[in-house]
């Protein structure tokens, strides 16, 4: 019986679902409280939420799916001619040209085999006229010309997501017991990026051989993403006792997940999640799968130390200060141009306990 109700702890892994309305809506103190607390106790244990009561309006979601199936549904060649140097996060991903598990300094056996195809838009430096911001951090976008409504389509939700990942920013400094307002200077020339997922295969292209993988698995660069995903399965999370669970969101909800920063920050009171994508294969496929995650990363200046409401008396850090642009630029070296990042042992330790424990 011991061993049933052991496996039984082990399924019982849920996603939060919280309803942010009193903080986009507004609401009295009480509400806020109880919100608060409902994210906290959500960080400290998943890393990983949903919310209800963001107000994105839906047809603003339903332009981000038409701009998403309108660019991918582009011929190859069309497609490839938005990519990018991997220095600049912008513009056309082809399939396996990333390998998001570098971004944490490991080589998998599926190497550059993450089969997602990505479209990322991002603050461009003239959105602070004022500011001398790097130009390939805040680099611009490339816009397909052969698709009128995508910048707007993709330009409302960016938006949408950016109130939403602010919002979320009000809410942690309420739930951390710090001043309101407090990440606004670490934010208020965030380097955020939109990037637009879609994982979609031929029929037959699984051959039985190898590891496929639709995404590699990886934490969160920055302080929050908000994610919209379609309800298919293929999000897996990593549990802290290191076991992978499928994720699918609500009707209508937003994934909502922790990056890295904030992980340092909260000296790790507060969790940035490993997850991947792996969707199931039936008859050597998979079902088409989009995804959005809206990363929202702090300004590129901005020194992140952990912060003294997260240390007990006497608690070292576990992490040394860094820059917004030092933490992010080792990242994407990993994920988007091939140079294991050295400087995750946390988080690729974690992977290494997990890849020894099974999948829910
Ligand atoms: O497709 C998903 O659900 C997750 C995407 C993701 O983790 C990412 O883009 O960082
Ligand atoms: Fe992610």
């Amino acid at each position: 019986m011991e061993g049933y109700a052991e496996v039984m702890v082990e399924r019982s892994f849920v996603v939060p679902s919280v309803d942010i309305g009193p903080y986009v809506r507004g609401g009295d103190d009480v509400a806020r409280t109880r919100v608060a607390a409902q994210i906290d106790e959500a960080c400290r244990t998943v890393g990983f939420f949903q919310i209800r009561g963001h107000g994105v309006p839906e047809h603003v979601t339903a332009g981000l799916a038409s701009a998403i199936d309108g660019f991918f549904g582009l011929p190859l060649e069309v497609k490839n001619g938005y990519r990018c140097p991997p220095a600049i996060n912008r513009g056309y991903t082809p399939p396996k040209a990333e390998s998001l598990s570098l971004s944490l300094g490991v080589e998998s056996a599926a190497r550059m085999n993450d089969y997602f195809e990505a479209f990322n838009v991002g603050v461009p430096a003239r959105t602070y006229p004022h500011l001398t911001l790097p130009e390939t951090d805040y680099a611009d976008n490339v816009w397909p010309s052969e698709l009128d409504a995508f910048a707007s389509q993709v330009g409302a939700y960016f938006a949408e997501a950016q109130r939403v990942a602010r919002t979320l920013t009000r809410v942690f400094a309420d739930a951390l017991g710090l001043p309101a307002g407090f990440f606004d200077a670490f934010t208020d020339h965030s380097l955020d990026v939109l990037r637009m997922n879609n994982y979609a295969l031929p029929p037959d292209t699984y051959t039985g051989h190898g590891d496929l993988i639709g995404m590699g698995e990886h934490t969160d660069y920055g302080i929050v993403t908000v994610l919209w995903a379609d309800r298919i399965a293929g999000l897996q999370v990593l549990d802290t006792r290191g076991v992978w669970h499928d994720v699918c969101p609500d009707e209508s909800a937003l994934l909502v997940n922790l990056g890295d920063l904030t992980a340092r920050w909260t000296n790790e009171r507060w969790l940035s999640t490993l997850h991947r994508v792996k969707p199931p294969i039936v008859d050597g496929t998979i079902r088409r799968r989009r995804s959005a995650a809206y990363f929202h990363d702090g300004n590129i200046d901005a020194v992140i130390a952990t912060l003294p409401t997260c240390l007990a008396e006497g608690e070292p850090a576990r992490y040394a200060p860094i820059t917004v642009a030092e933490h992010v630029r080792a990242k994407l070296a990993g994920s988007r141009a091939g140079t294991p990042n050295a400087s995750a042992e946390r988080e690729a330790a974690r992977l290494a306990a997990a890849d020894r424990a099974p999948l829910s």
